[in-house]
């Protein structure tokens, strides 16, 4: 049975290292990039993100946040190029946000918190699974994709649209058609560093790869997110907002940058 981890002051990042002695990691994630001191690298590839809608599976409240997952047994969604070598497979996405507009990002941008971030993870195709890749130095790429308040964003309607019937942890639906290619800024411009997962049991396994530009998302949509529930139907209600890591220590590694 693993050990249960949460976000507030009793479970929450302060106390992980107590189960996870790797959250004291020479590689941990998220981190603060700060613009300034990230290396542009000439060597890197242009990030090749090539999705297919009809491999969206569904749609899940895990207790943490909520997750779309997709069928990942060949190669239709895929991650390559960037600073990755080979192919990564597209295995799920989810988001981290705060209880206010003002925080809930996991990285931060010149110690700017943003109020969401989405998470494309990606898992390399030179191991056999999702499960045999998780725990590997090169085993995952996870693309982040900040949400800054603006306009409402229409490309997000139909994930808010499904919150009324995955409110409570462990609720799922079916989620077809769904192209996670409308989640992406026009620019793939991006900054790359080797990091780990942000939750238990955070495998330091990350290539990260953390995109520039935002997407948009109102307010109103902003509210819409904080209406699921950590908690299971029938338990004292407890709401999903504030499921971010803050950044954790750089430990001398490099951000790099494909843009200058
Ligand atoms: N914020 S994040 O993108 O860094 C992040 C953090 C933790 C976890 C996930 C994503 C998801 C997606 C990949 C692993 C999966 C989960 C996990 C870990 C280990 C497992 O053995 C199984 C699962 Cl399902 N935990
Ligand atoms: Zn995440």
């Amino acid at each position: 049975m693993s050990h249960s981890w949460g976000y507030d002051a009793s479970d929450g990042p302060a106390t992980w290292a107590d189960h996870f002695p790797i959250a004291n990691g020479p590689r941990q994630s998220p981190v603060n990039i700060i613009p300034s001191q990230a290396q542009f690298d000439s060597s890197l590839k242009p990030l090749k993100l090539q999705y297919d809608p009809s491999t969206s599976k569904d749609i899940l409240n895990n207790g943490h946040t909520f997750q779309v997952s997709f069928l990942d047994e060949n190669n239709s969604a895929i991650l390559s190029g960037g600073p990755v070598t080979g192919t990564y497979r597209l295995k799920q996405f989810h988001f981290h946000w705060g209880e206010s507009d003002d925080k809930g990002s996991e990285h931060t941008v010149n110690g700017v918190k943003f109020p969401c971030e989405l998470h494309l993870v990606h898992w390399n195709t030179k191991y056999a699974n999702f499960g045999e890749a998780v725990n590997k130095p090169d085993g995952l790429a996870v693309v982040g994709v900040f949400l800054k308040i603006g306009s409402a964003n229409p490309r997000l309607q139909k994930l808010l649209d499904s919150f009324d019937s995955i409110k409570a942890k462990g609720q799922q639906t079916t989620f077809l058609n769904f192209d996670p290619k409308n989640l992406l800024p026009a620019s793939l411009n991006f900054w790359t560093y080797e990091g780990s997962l942000t939750t238990p049991p955070l495998y330091e396994s990350v290539t990260w790869i953390v995109l520039k530009d935002p997407i948009s998302v109102s307010s109103a949509q902003m509210a819409k997110f904080r209406s699921l529930l950590f908690s299971s139907a029938g338990e004292q209600p407890r709401c999903m907002c504030n499921n971010y890591r803050p950044p954790q220590p750089i430990k001398g590694r490099k951000v790099r940058s494909n843009f200058k």
